[in-house]
């Protein structure tokens, strides 16, 4: 999918997708709920989504997300796991995205400066206030699965998008 795309040049980000049922005391209740921001700020800002951010000089794509979700929200993520990757492409952005699913982590989510933290459903997100191209591959990522994807928008709107499924990254937990 990226063989024509020189991805390796691309500025690597990171988002984290936690996932949390209604099992130990810090989790909530009910059904299976997902963790977004309102970004306050940078890409996206004033749209529901993911935390996570840019990978800094001499980070891993791991250890990013890690420190941002630490940043944004002021919790710690204990078993992120890589689910998938996208090449993002726009008129003022591009970028290799590297998707994280986690299910344990340490702390409460609080409101920082960047972000404002709420819990959803994971059958009931705010697609109307995402990212257009994220309900494409978000529901496979809550469900367990994996995804490789590359979006690029004009004006922004989608111009291209393309997901494949059920990928592998090898050398990846
Ligand atoms: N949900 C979603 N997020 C996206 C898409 N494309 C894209 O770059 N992002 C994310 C990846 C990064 O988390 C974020 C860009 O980084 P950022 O502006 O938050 O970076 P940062 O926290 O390091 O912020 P800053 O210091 O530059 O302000 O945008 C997309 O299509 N969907």
């Amino acid at each position: 999918m990226f063989e024509d795309d020189p991805v390796e040049e691309l500025p690597a980000a990171t988002l984290c997708h936690l996932v949390a049922g209604a099992a130990g005391d810090e989790q909530p209740a009910g059904d299976d709920e997902t963790l977004l921001i309102h970004k306050k700020r940078g890409v996206g800002s004033g749209q529901w989504v993911g935390p996570g951010g840019k990978v800094e000089d001499g980070e891993t794509p791991r250890e990013c997300v890690v420190r941002e979700v630490r940043e944004e929200v002021g919790i710690d993520v204990l078993d992120p796991e890589k689910a998938g990757e996208f090449v993002y492409r726009s008129d003022d952005w591009d970028a290799l995205v590297h998707v994280f699913r986690a299910t344990e982590y340490a702390g409460t989510p609080e409101e920082t400066e960047e972000a404002d933290p709420r819990w959803f459903p994971v059958d009931d997100l705010p697609f109307a206030e995402m990212w257009a191209t994220d309900r494409e591959w978000l529901p496979v990522v809550l469900d367990g699965g994996t995804f490789r994807g590359r979006f690029v928008y004009e004006d922004g709107e989608p111009r291209e998008v393309t997901v494949e499924t059920g990928v592998t990254f090898p050398g990846e937990r």
